[in-house]
This record gives C-alpha cells, sequence and structure tokens, in this order.
C-alpha cells in the first residue's frame, strides 16, 4: 500500500509493500488515491514519493503480471498523473529504484537520490520492457545512447552515475527524505513545463540511424535467442522517431507481445526460482529455517591449478583473508603468478579497485606450502585435481591441524563426499563445494552434503556463497551430483548421433540455436577431452584396466562409445593441443573449425563397425540430447538428490549455460509437456534399447499417468519412501 500524510505544504506519498515496496495494484491505487487527494487539497503546494524502510521500489509485483487482473496497464497512465500534476513532485530515492519504481520516479519534476542508492530498468531480465512509458521517458532525459543501454541489458547504477548522467538533480549523504521536502519546498510555484519529461525532445546523436543500427548488431548479438533485448530496443528506436504519445502507443504494443510470450514466463520463473534454492532443506529435516552459520573470518584454499586460482580470486573478491597453499615451491610460484594477473584484472574492472582488493597485503592473502599456517583457518577449500587418494590424503592431514570446528570443503565434480569425510575425524564437518570454472566469473556454487554432513556446514557453505556472490544450491551426494550427473546422457547423446552419421558442428549448431552459450562438442574442446578420458580410465571404461575382450562399443551390457577415447589417443585434446572434435588455429586457439580429418575419421570408424551412415534431423539432436537429460532430472529428484525441479533449473541457468529465456530444463520440460517428452524418450528407447539414458524414468511416466500437473505440483506426487538419502 501506498500511505499519505500532509503536515506542511509538502504531502509525503508513501509506497508501502515490505519488502522491497514492489508495486502491485493496491500500491498503485493508493499512489493514484494520494495524487488525487494532494492535488484536491489547497494546503499542499508540493508532493514527495518516498519508499518505505530505505527503499524506494523494486519496481512491479513480478508475481501480479501472472495473475488476471494484470498489471501491465496499469502504471503508466499513473505516472503521467503525476507528471501533469500541477504541484511539483520530488522523488526520494533510497536503496532502489528499479522497473516501475524508477519510471514512478521519471513521472516526478525532480529526483534526488541517496548516495548509496542503486537505479536500473531490469525489465529486460525478466523478459519485459519498462512499460510505464520509461522507454520514452529516459531517452528524454539522459540521451539515447546511455538509455539504450540501461534498458537493453537491464543493469543497475549507482546514484553517482546517476547523477553524471542527469537520471537524478542531485545526490545526498544524509537524510534523502527531508532533503526531498527541502528541495520541494524550494521549487514551489515553479514553471513545470521544463520539468516533464514528456514534453521534452529526445536528445540529437550525429548520425542516429547509423547508431542505431549498429547498437541492434550488438543487442541481438547479445541476447541469443531472447526476445526482449530486440524489443526494448525497439522501443527506445520508437522514441528517437515519433511523438511522445505515439512512442507510448508502441511501448505498449511491444510490451503486451512480450508480456504473453512464454520467454517473461520463464525469466520470471527463473527469478524466483534462484530465491527459492535460498530455502535449502534436506530429507533429513534439516533446512535453512533451523540452522545457523558459523562466521569465516579466515580461510583457505588447498591447490592453485586453475580451478584453486579462481576460487582465491573470488574469496579476495568478497573480502576473505585467505591462506593459499600449494605442495612445493615451484607450483606455489606458479599459482601466485596466476592469481596476481587475475586480481589485477579484477582491480581494473572495478571502481577504486586496487584500493578495495588489498590483496599485496599478507593479512589478506598469504602463499604457502606449510600446512602449519591452516590452523587457526575457520574453513578450508580443497581444490586440489580430482583423485580420491589424494583428496583422502589431504583431509586427513587437515582433519589433524585445523582446529576442531573448522568447515572442511572439496571442490569435486563428482567424487563421493562420504568417502572424502571418512579420511577425517569430523565427517559433519565436510561438505563439497563444486565451483564452476572459471570460478572468479561463473555464479554457480553446488554444495553437496554427505551422510554425515551437520545442517550447520550446509548453512556455512550456503553463506560462503552469498559472500562471493554466487548462487549456492544445496544437492545430494551421487555420482556428478546434479549438473554432471544430467550433463552426461546429454553429452553421450551428441557421442552416439556421431557414431550414427552427425557432425560435431551440425549437433553443436542445434543446441547453439536452441540457447546454449555452446554446444557440447565446442565445450568439449575448451574443457580438455583428456579429463573425461581420465576419469573413464580411473572407472575401468577404457584404458590398460579394460577387460581383455570388452566390446568395442559396449560396457557393462551397455551402448559405450569409444569415439572421445579415440581421439584422445590421437593426441587430440581439444584447444590446447589446436585439435579436438574441431581444428583450430594454434595450441590454446578459440576460433573452432570442422576438420575434414574428422569426417573422414567418423567414415572410417562406421565402416569399421558397419554402422550404417543415416541423416538425423535437427528434432532428434535436439530431443535425443535435451530429453535424456532431462530424463536424469527426473530421476535425480525422485532419489530426493535435490528438492525441487527449481534446483535443477538453477543449476543449469547458472552453471551450465542453459538459456535463461527457457526457463532450465525442467521448466523446458513442464512447457514442452510432460506427456510429449515421455512419448518421444519412449520412442528413441525403443530404437536404442541398449541406451538406459533414454529409458523413461519411473518419476516423469507417474506425473504423465497423474495428469501431467505444472511444476509447483510435481514433488508433491512422490512418495517420501522413494528417497535414496
Ligand atoms: C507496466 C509496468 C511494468 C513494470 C515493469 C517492472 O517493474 S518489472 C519489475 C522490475 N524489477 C525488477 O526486476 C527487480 C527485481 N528485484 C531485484 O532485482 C532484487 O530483488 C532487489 C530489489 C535488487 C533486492 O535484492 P535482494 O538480494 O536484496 O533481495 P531479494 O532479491 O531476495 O528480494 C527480496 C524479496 O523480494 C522479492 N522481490 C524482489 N523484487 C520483487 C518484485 N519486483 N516483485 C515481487 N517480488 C519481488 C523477492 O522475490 C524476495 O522474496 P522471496 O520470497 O525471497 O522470493
Amino acid at each position: 500500500m501506498a500511505q499519505y500524510a500532509r503536515g506542511s505544504a509538502v504531502a509525503v506519498i508513501r509506497l508501502r509493500n515490505p519488502p522491497v515496496n514492489a508495486l502491485s495494484l493496491a500500491v498503485l491505487q493508493t499512489l493514484e488515491d494520494g495524487l488525487k487527494k494532494a492535488d484536491a487539497d489547497p494546503s499542499v503546494k508540493a508532493v514527495m514519493i518516498c519508499g518505505e524502510n530505505g527503499k524506494f521500489s523494486a519496481g512491479a509485483d513480478i508475481r501480479g503480471f501472472s495473475s488476471p487482473k494484470r498489471l501491465g496497464g496499469a502504471l503508466g497512465p499513473i505516472v503521467s498523473l503525476i507528471e501533469s500534476s500541477e504541484k511539483p513532485v520530488v522523488a526520494a530515492i533510497e536503496g532502489v529504484a528499479l522497473g516501475g519504481g524508477l519510471e514512478v520516479a521519471l513521472g516526478c519534476h525532480y529526483r534526488i537520490a541517496h548516495v548509496k542508492a542503486r537505479m536500473g530498468l531490469p525489465e529486460v531480465t525478466i523478459g519485459l520492457l519498462p512499460g510505464a512509458e520509461g522507454t520514452q521517458r529516459l531517452p528524454r532525459l539522459i540521451g539515447v545512447p546511455a538509455a539504450l543501454d540501461m534498458i537493453t541489458t537491464g543493469k543497475h547504477i549507482p546514484a553517482t552515475e546517476a547523477l553524471k548522467l542527469g537520471l537524478v538533480d542531485e545526490i545526498v549523504e544524509e537524510n534523502t527524505i527531508e532533503a526531498a521536502i527541502r528541495l520541494a519546498n524550494k521549487v514551489i510555484g515553479q514553471p513545470l513545463g521544463p520539468r516533464r519529461l514528456s514534453l521534452k525532445p529526445v536528445p540529437k546523436v550525429p548520425n542516429m540511424e547509423a547508431f542505431l543500427d549498429e547498437a541492434l548488431v550488438k543487442v541481438k548479438r547479445q541476447a541469443r535467442g531472447c526476445l526482449a533485448p530486440e524489443l526494448c530496443f525497439q522501443a527506445v528506436r520508437a522514441a528517437t522517431q515519433s511523438p511522445f504519445a505515439e512512442g507510448v502507443r508502441r511501448e505498449r504494443e511491444l510490451f503486451q507481445v512480450l508480456l504473453s510470450s512464454g520467454q517473461a514466463q520463464a525469466l520470471q520463473y527463473a527469478f524466483f526460482a534462484e530465491r527459492a534454492v535460498r530455502r535449502w532443506a534436506t530429507p533429513s529435516g534439516a533446512s535453512w529455517s533451523s540452522a545457523a552459520p558459523q562466521p569465516v573470518r579466515r580461510a583457505a584454499v588447498i591447490g592453485l591449478g586453475t580451478m584453486g586460482q579462481g576460487i582465491v580470486t573470488s574469496l579476495v573478491k568478497a573480502n576473505i583473508p585467505l591462506v593459499a597453499l600449494e605442495q612445493d615451491l615451484e607450483n606455489l610460484n606458479k599459482g601466485r603468478k596466476a592469481v596476481m594477473l587475475l586480481l589485477q584484472r579484477e582491480a581494473m574492472k572495478m571502481e577504486g579497485g586496487a584500493q578495495i582488493l588489498d590483496f599485496h597485503n599478507p593479512a589478506h592473502l598469504q602463499f604457502t606450502v606449510d600446512f602449519d599456517l591452516l590452523r587457526d583457518v575457520d574453513l578450508v577449500i580443497e581444490a586440489v585435481f580430482e583423485n580420491m587418494a589424494l583428496k583422502k590424503e589431504i583431509f586427513h592431514k587437515l582433519s589433524k591441524i585445523c582446529k576442531p570446528g573448522a568447515l572442511l570443503c572439496t571442490n569435486t565434480s563428482a567424487l563421493n563426499i562420504d568417502e572424502i569425510a571418512s579420511a577425517t575425524n569430523r565427517p559433519q564437518q565436510v561438505i563439497g563445494t563444486h565451483f564452476f570454472s572459471p570460478a572468479h566469473v561463473m555464479r554457480l556454487l553446488e554444495i553437496i552434503y554427505g551422510r554425515h554432513t551437520s545442517p550447520t556446514a550446509i548453512a556455512t557453505a550456503m553463506q560462503l556463497a552469498k559472500a562471493l556472490k554466487k548462487v549456492g544450491v544445496v544437492v545430494g551426494n551421487c555420482f556428478g551430483f546434479v549438473g554432471n550427473r544430467m550433463m552426461f546422457p546429454y553429452v553421450q547423446q551428441a557421442v552416439f548421433l556421431l557414431e550414427e552419421g552427425s557432425r560435431p558442428e551440425a549437433v553443436d549448431q542445434v543446441l547453439e540455436d536452441f540457447g546454449f552459450k555452446i554446444g557440447p562438442f565446442r565445450m568439449s574442446d575448451l574443457a580438455g577431452l583428456d579429463v573425461g578420458w581420465r576419469s573413464r580410465k580411473d572407472q575401468g571404461l577404457t584404458g590398460p584396466s579394460l577387460p581383455a575382450g570388452t566390446p568395442a562399443r559396449q560396457r557393462h551390457g551397455q551402448r559405450y562409445s569409444p569415439l572421445p577415447d579415440l581421439l584422445c589417443e590421437q593426441g587430440r585434446f581439444g584447444q590446447k593441443t589446436a585439435r579436438g572434435w574441431y581444428l583450430y588455429e594454434k595450441a590454446g586457439g578459440r576460433t573452432a573449425t570442422p576438420d575434414p580429418w574428422l569426417h573422414n575419421f567418423l567414415s572410417q570408424y562406421r565402416d569399421t563397425h558397419g554402422i550404417q551412415t543415416r541423416f538425423i534431423d535437427q528434432e532428434e539432436i535436439l530431443e535425443r540430447c535435451l530429453f535424456s537429460l532431462i530424463n536424469e532430472g527426473f530421476a535425480i529428484l525422485a532419489e530426493g538428490i535435490a528438492s525441487g525441479p527449481e534446483h535443477l533449473d538453477v543449476i543449469y541457468i547458472n552453471g551450465y549455460g542453459w538459456p535463461e529465456h527457457r526457463g532450465g530444463p525442467m521448466f523446458y520440460a513442464s512447457t514442452v509437456g510432460l506427456p510429449r517428452v515421455l512419448a518421444k524418450l519412449q520412442k528413441y528407447s525403443e530404437a536404442h534399447p541398449d541406451v538406459p539414458g533414454l529409458r523413461p524414468s519411473a518419476f516423469l511416466k507417474k506425473l504423465v499417468a497423474v495428469g501431467n500437473p505444472p511444476l509447483k505440483e510435481w514433488m508433491s506426487y512422490l512418495s517420501q519412501q522413494s528417497s535414496k538419502l
């Protein structure tokens, strides 16, 4: 709601809807009533709009977009009402003014902001555009280039930048409300015409058309199939081509297109899913509501390879003092050099970076080969390579050296947390923290609890994720956890498709057109084929430990493709060796070119194994890769490894390049329709009976049998007994 108060000549309208003063229909109604009251009261000479609890407003109530009484058309007329007021209206911006919140402020005649406030039009990130005339007012206020940048990226800008852009008239360090009331009193009686943005012309840019053409190319390139950025662009372009009223009409049309697009629903689902996973729970009853985290005043990272370097960088950026440890001086010096380079780059990206990232101070970041320096740390992250024996040795050492309360984290992408914990005297304090490469960039942190992990340990790891500005997702312990476990059947299908007649570039293209940042073969070349090869050798699937007489294309009675192993045997490890599934310009090169050698190799391989080459269409590529991944997701849910489909979706969006505008794999399955997913899996499974990944999961079958319920009801169809944890 909004609260109206009048003490002096300035009426105060306070937006009130905790926690972020989202603009619900009720808030808008009281805002409108307040404006009308102020207008009708002759003793009121000016109006000040602010938000309750130090936050102006986070914009329209996103949940309201899915309700029948839609918010969509309600806000624009109120912003117009504010602007047309004959009494000056001042916005006092504290905390955040986002989306519809900022549009309300743009309707005001004056804007004053607290120095710590942030502003932005993030609608594009939830699949919409600023539909309350913001695409028409903002360019008139700050010019087309800056407005286009804010509207098409959705970025939040600090008050200091807003002042430079002319978005606010003044910033204050003390009480914003008092300053706004002072300003309101000062401007009483001054002409309002020049303060009404709808009456201003859009500032000219030399060669506007050329500028816009170039901007559109950039927007399209970054959008990768997402509609909203381009429609945001079109709305701003309308501001440059038409009078205000016509621009507003165009904005409304485009807003309606987006509102009814599945993409807006997917992105809004993703917004709430990311928040829902913070409320973690385990099958044993531990949960975020009862577990308290331990403070982490000092941490340690063991291993300064690529992952360790990124983790150290993340911790330094989060201002957590730490010790970085390597096994010998040579590796320590190599690691230190790489970390310093990363930190310098990060500092350059930050305002006042070098001062903020105090990484030259040994009290903040200390490099050592001496385990003894880990005695007093609160948390250790082990990030050595994926070798169970090595990890166990390190954890054994840690449990002897570290203080009793220290949390021991292992950065692993697949290994058994319980087995690692068994090497310690405190399995309740051992937890998996699976970072994604590059660890200082990727937002996902998969947090894996073992059989004995305590709720405090989980809460502390979640708190760490928050401090590192990452999205922590709590999952159970199984091979590959959630992310990689779902990835295995996807990659397996991609390789099987090559055996049957496809090519890496065809498979990658289909998945990149779907919206993945990178297809499975380009990804494999980037990560290095040798990583999976080592793991398969450890599992006895290839290499010297493979029993003699094992059929080339079969393991444990199931279909197996030796193609990646054969490539590795040829020294083709991907980008690092300039050859993998593609050809690269040089070792470490990034430009993938289809490789005639590989095409020839695939033909010979098919001849050798008597495989009839067939044409495989895009639909089959997409369905076999995605539906096998989704199928594994249903198995994971049924086993209680994750507590809901949102967890899987958040993991895929933030760690695996899944296109956010498709809402994550499980949301995508719900939009395709579970009966269709099931029917397709059944069809492919019949054609490939030796591929268990295509056999529909029992949980998927059950959901179809009970009538394809909406995603939020799925978990209610699982019986408690089905959880293996
Ligand atoms: C025609 C009119 C068109 C208008 C278009 C719009 O205005 S669309 C909305 C545009 N605004 C946004 O996209 C802002 C979204 N919110 C945020 O970016 C962040 O929440 C925040 C405001 C920066 C605050 O971040 P913080 O990390 O401090 O808190 P949370 O993200 O956890 O949020 C707290 C709870 O508030 C809920 N919430 C936030 N914003 C909205 C919103 N606009 N509508 C509804 N609910 C919102 C959020 O979901 C959290 O609640 P949970 O119960 O934990 O989910």
